[in-house]
C-alpha cells in the first residue's frame, strides 16, 4: 500500500512516528494534543497545504543563503525553536538536548518558562557548544509583579537575549486529551525549575505558573520599563493588536495561535499573518509558528513578509525519538529543505521572495 497522495513519508512524519512508539500515550497526547476539537491545531497544517508557491525563474540567483538575523542575533536558517514546556516528558536529557542542537544548528532557541530544566543549565548547555547562542525566555506575565520580576531576573543572568512574553493565554486552554488521562500536573521526579525559589514558592518547591485574565497593555509597559531586554510579544493574531504592539515599543511579533492549544477557533496562523505584515511589516520583525512542518512551509510564510518562523512540536518529535540527534536533524533537514525550495524558488534568499508567489490552490480554473 502506498501512501495517499501528498501524505508520502519525511524525515519530520517518520520521527513523529517514532517517537509516538517511544513516548508514553499519556504524554505523546500531552505533546500533541491542541483545545477542544482540535481543529485549530489542524488547520495550521491544512491551511499551507491550501497554499502554493509560484516560482520564478531563470534570475540566477545561484546558490541559497538561508541565513537571517533576528533582533542581532544571526540565525543559519529562518527557522528557531519555539518554546515547548516539559522536555525531559519526550527524553531524559530533555532541554539540555534541545539546546545542545539547536546551538549547533545556529538559530534561536526560546526556551520555555514551563521547562523541567533551569533556564541558566539551558542557556549554559547551548554555549557550551557555541559561544554566541542565542537563548530567549518565554515568559508568561505573573499576576504578582514580584514574580513575573524574579523570572526576567533568571533569564537575564542566565544570558537570555530576548524576552518572548506570550499573550494568547489568559486562561488555560482545554485539552480533553490531557483531561481524558487525567494529565494536569508533572509526574514525581520532575519539576518546573523555573519556578522554584520564587516569591510565595514552598520551601523546596515550585510556584504554580498562572495565567490570568486579568493581564493588560499595562502589564506589559511594566515589564518594559523592568528590563532592558527585547520583547517579543507572542500569540498576536488581530492587526489592531500588531498596531498596538508596536507602539508599545515591542522589538518583534510571533503570529502564534498556542499550536491549537488555546481558543480553538483562531484562525491557521499562515491565513493571520498577510494582515498583521500588512498593518505593522514595515515597523518590526513578523515571526510565526504554528503548523510547520516542511521549507516550503517556511519559504511560504518568508514570502508572505514573516522574518522567520517557529516549530514547536517537530522538534518535540526529534528529541522524543533519538535526543539530541532527532532535534539535529529536524533542525538540519528544515535548512536544507528551505536552501532547496528557494532555489527552486528562483530566490537567493528571503528577500528576493514577494507575496505574489503565494497563490490559493483550487482557484486557478476562474483565470483561465
Ligand atoms: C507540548 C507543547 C507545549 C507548549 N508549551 C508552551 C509554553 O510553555 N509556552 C508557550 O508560549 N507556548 C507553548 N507551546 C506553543 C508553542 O510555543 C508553539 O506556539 C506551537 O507549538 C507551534 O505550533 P507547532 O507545534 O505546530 O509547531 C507549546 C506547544 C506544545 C505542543
Ligand atoms: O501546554 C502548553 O501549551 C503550555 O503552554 C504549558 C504552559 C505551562 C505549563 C504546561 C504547559
Amino acid at each position: 500500500m502506498t501512501a495517499d497522495s501528498g501524505d508520502a513519508p519525511t524525515v519530520l512524519s517518520e520521527l513523529r512516528e517514532k517517537a509516538g512508539t517511544r513516548l508514553d500515550p499519556v504524554h505523546r497526547d500531552f505533546f500533541e494534543g491542541g483545545a477542544d476539537a482540535e481543529i485549530a491545531l489542524a488547520e495550521n497544517e491544512r491551511a499551507f497545504r491550501r497554499l502554493a508557491l509560484l516560482p520564478r525563474i531563470l534570475r540566477g540567483s545561484g546558490p541559497a543563503d538561508t541565513a537571517v538575523t533576528l533582533l542581532g542575533d544571526r540565525a543559519a536558517l529562518p527557522v528557531f525553536v519555539s518554546p515547548t514546556a516539559f522536555q525531559r516528558l519526550a527524553h531524559p536529557d530533555g532541554e539540555l538536548a534541545t539546546a545542545r542542537a539547536t546551538a549547533a544548528a545556529g538559530t534561536v532557541l526560546i526556551t520555555s518558562m514551563a521547562s523541567t530544566t533551569a533556564v541558566a543549565e539551558v542557556t549554559a548547555a547551548a554555549r557550551a557548544v557555541r559561544a554566541d547562542a542565542a537563548v530567549w525566555f518565554q515568559l508568561y506575565l505573573q499576576p504578582s509583579p514580584e514574580v513575573t520580576d524574579a523570572l526576567v531576573r533568571r533569564a537575564e543572568r542566565a544570558g537570555c537575549g530576548a524576552l518572548v512574553v506570550t499573550a494568547d493565554s489568559p486562561v488555560f486552554g482545554h485539552r480533553a486529551r490531557d483531561d481524558r488521562n487525567g494529565f494536569h500536573d508533572l509526574p514525581a521526579g520532575f519539576a518546573a525549575e523555573n519556578m522554584r525559589d520564587l516569591p510565595g514558592a514552598p520551601q523546596g518547591g515550585t510556584l504554580d505558573i498562572a495565567m490570568s485574565p486579568g493581564l493588560s497593555w499595562d502589564d506589559l509597559r511594566r515589564l518594559r520599563a523592568a528590563t532592558r531586554l527585547p520583547i517579543v510579544l507572542k500569540g498576536v493574531l488581530h492587526p489592531d493588536d500588531a498596531r498596538r504592539a508596536a507602539d508599545e515599543g515591542v522589538a518583534a511579533l510571533l503570529v502564534s495561535n498556542h499550536g491549537g492549544r488555546q481558543l480553538d477557533a483562531a484562525p491557521a496562523t499562515v491565513e493571520a499573518l498577510p494582515a498583521v505584515v500588512a498593518a505593522v511589516g514595515d515597523r518590526l520583525p513578523v515571526l510565526l509558528d504554528g503548523g510547520v512542518r516542511s521549507g516550503s512551509d517556511v519559504v511560504i510564510a518568508l514570502a508572505l513578509g514573516a522574518t522567520a518562523v517557529g516549530v514547536g512540536r517537530p522538534v518535540l518529535w526529534g528529541l522524543a525519538a533519538e535526543g539530541e540527534a532527532g532535534v539535529a536533524r529536524v533542525l538540519e533537514q528544515l535548512r536544507a529543505e528551505v536552501a532547496h525550495v528557494l532555489t527552486l524558488c528562483g530566490a537567493r534568499d528571503s528577500g528576493d521572495l514577494t507575496r505574489d508567489q503565494v497563490v490559493v490552490r483550487g482557484l486557478g480554473v476562474a483565470e483561465c
